[in-house]
């Protein structure tokens, strides 16, 4: 994160990306695991992103714009789910429920004030 970017959630997941072509998810990043990911807030230009690093190595696997327009969508009470601006879908399967309910909480947050 930058000096003008401030976390307003964070919770453990595994980030995963859907492969349209395949049908199947796949792990972000080069290998499956858990992941530590942030929702930053950007202080000068009022901006949201999510940010997801490997526990293991920090390898970035997530970084991707939150939109007005974002339709986040529980689908379970642990894996929530959401397109990109490039028609990616990410998921995430976090390892708690408490993980999921901060984050989605924080989530909706963003997507209410931007
Ligand atoms: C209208 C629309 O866009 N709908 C999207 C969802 C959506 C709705 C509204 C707004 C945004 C979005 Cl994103 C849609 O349905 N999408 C987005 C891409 C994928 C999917 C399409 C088909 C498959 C069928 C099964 C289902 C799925 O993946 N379920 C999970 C699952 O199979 N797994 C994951 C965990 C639990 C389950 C819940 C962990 C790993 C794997 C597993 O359990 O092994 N699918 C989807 O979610």
């Amino acid at each position: 994160a930058s000096r003008n970017e401030q976390s307003i959630a964070s919770a453990r997941a595994s980030v995963m990306v859907y492969d349209d072509v395949l049908r199947k998810w796949i792990p972000s990043g080069s290998s499956s695991g858990l992941s530590k990911v942030h929702i930053y807030q950007h202080m000068a230009n009022f901006t949201f992103r999510v940010v997801g690093r490997k526990l293991q190595d920090h390898e970035v696997v997530i970084n991707c714009s939150v939109l007005k327009t974002l339709k986040y969508n529980q689908a379970t009470p642990t894996f929530h789910q959401w397109r990109d601006s490039k028609q990616s879908v990410y998921g995430l399967n976090f390892s708690s429920k408490e993980d999921a309910d901060n984050f989605a909480a924080a989530m909706q947050h963003a997507i209410q004030v931007l």
